[in-house]
């Protein structure tokens, strides 16, 4: 169980220490696990996920586009779907509760770290092929998973017990599994078996580690409203 995820994933993970500790370990992360974040930064942080989402969505329904098989257009599709369809669910549901209307919530004003890290991603996909569009992409679907999972085992407190159940599930853990599979057969197919060795992996990587790098900036901010 060392690669959940597949294997590009865990060795971009390992290129991109410490940084990623940093994100699936900050702060936000363990005052979700221990129930001690404040309400108010949780709902100003799920109000700005929910702008994030929108934009991770285009980005995955770039993938479609960026696609060159049919079975990379059904997992890009697919976790289209599952973000639409599912994840912000979670954040209409809890947000409708707290008394934030969905017309409020589609009309939230983005913060600059969140406008950063979403346009870096869709980016990466505008000007590269769906290598670099996976790169930018895969620290958020996986980071959650990690985290997610984590929870499930580690919380302390119920309070955020919705949240973490999204992510430490069996469907979101299914998605991440599906977009590591996604990414290994991408990358095989573009640059062959021996992938690490293609002058382009660094640049991936690099690309992995700045995406990581704004997830650390998007917790921070949740803890700023
Ligand atoms: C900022 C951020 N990263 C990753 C995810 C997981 O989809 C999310 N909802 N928000």
């Amino acid at each position: 169980m060392s690669e959940p995820y597949g294997k590009a994933f865990s060795l971009m993970r390992a290129e991109a220490e410490p940084a990623w500790r940093a994100y699936t370990h900050h702060a936000f992360v363990e005052g979700l696990k221990a129930g001690t974040l404040p309400r108010e930064a949780f709902l100003h942080y799920l109000q700005q996920d929910y702008v994030f989402l929108i934009h991770f969505s285009r980005a995955w329904a770039l993938a479609v586009v960026k696609s060159e098989t049919h079975s990379e257009m059904l997992a890009a599709v697919g976790t289209v779907n599952a973000l639409v369809a599912e994840e912000m669910q979670l954040h209409i549901g809890i947000c409708e509760a707290a008394g934030i209307s969905q017309e409020a919530l589609f009309a939230t004003r983005e913060r600059a770290e969140n406008l950063a890290y979403t346009r870096f991603v869709l980016e990466a996909g505008y000007s590269g092929d769906l290598l670099d569009l996976l790169a930018a992409l895969a620290p958020c679907v996986m980071g959650y998973g990690e985290i997610g999972k984590r929870l499930t085992a580690e919380a302390t407190s119920t309070l955020y017990g919705d949240w973490i159940d999204t992510y430490g599930g069996d469907d979101y853990q299914a998605a991440c599994k599906a977009v590591g599979t996604l990414l290994d057969d991408a990358l095989e197919r573009r640059l062959g078996a021996e992938f690490t060795s293609s002058p382009r992996w660094s640049r991936l990587c690099q690309t992995f580690h700045t995406a990581t790098e704004l997830e650390v900036g998007f917790w921070q901010m949740g803890l700023t409203p």
